[in-house]
């Protein structure tokens, strides 16, 4: 028998309980995660969205940084939305002073390249690996990825700019699925968790 997959958020600061019910909805189990003990029970990872500058200091403060780095590293599926994907990119344009990521997909990422917050919208984005047509996709003050290296998958753009991308276990969107009801983007990364194991 094998068990249903079990995911954590990343529940330091941001959408924590939008991505746990887009989870559940996705087939997943899935549980807040805040601590490296925590951390060490989940199969995969979602790094929601929220403020990349924010969540990497508290990630510092509660000794999170090098358990993250070091199980994505090791190959744990993880899934970044909007400041997520910020925290999963190897390199940011403009960090803020002392800003660091987790890293994980070789990418440069603008950080509100979008736009401020009274900018943000909402786009129908067609994304490789989702079937079914676009998904509405909302764009919050969203980074794009400004470079890629070779081994990045480009799965979606919008406007002549990247907002998702996958290389190797870590997935990664501009903008964010947990806000729409619309599961796809979950059940394509709670597929990557089941794949993994
Ligand atoms: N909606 C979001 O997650 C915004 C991201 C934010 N601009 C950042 O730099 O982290």
């Amino acid at each position: 028998m094998t068990r249903e997959p079990v995911i954590g958020v990343l529940a330091l600061q941001g959408d924590v309980r939008e991505h746990l019910t887009a989870l559940a909805a996705a087939g997943a189990a899935a549980g807040p995660v805040r601590r490296p003990a925590e951390l060490a029970e989940v199969d995969g990872l979602v790094i929601p969205g929220g403020e990349s500058t924010t969540m990497s200091k508290l990630a510092h403060l509660f000794g999170m940084m090098e358990p993250l780095r070091e199980r994505v590293a090791a190959g744990m599926p993880v899934y970044g939305s909007c400041a997520g994907l910020i925290m999963l990119a190897d390199k940011i344009l403009d960090p803020r002073s002392g800003q660091e990521t987790v890293g994980g997909i070789d990418m440069i990422v603008r950080r509100n390249a979008f736009g401020r917050q009274n900018e943000s919208f909402e786009a129908a984005v067609e994304v490789t690996g989702v079937e079914g047509g676009p998904v509405e996709g909302v764009f919050i003050r969203a980074p794009w990825v400004e470079s890629t290296g070779a081994g990045v998958e480009i799965l979606a753009e919008h406007g002549g700019h990247v907002v998702a991308v996958r290389q190797r276990n870590a997935l990664a969107t501009s903008f964010h699925p947990e806000l729409t009801g619309d599961h796809r983007v979950h059940r394509l990364f709670t597929d990557m968790v089941r794949d993994a194991r």
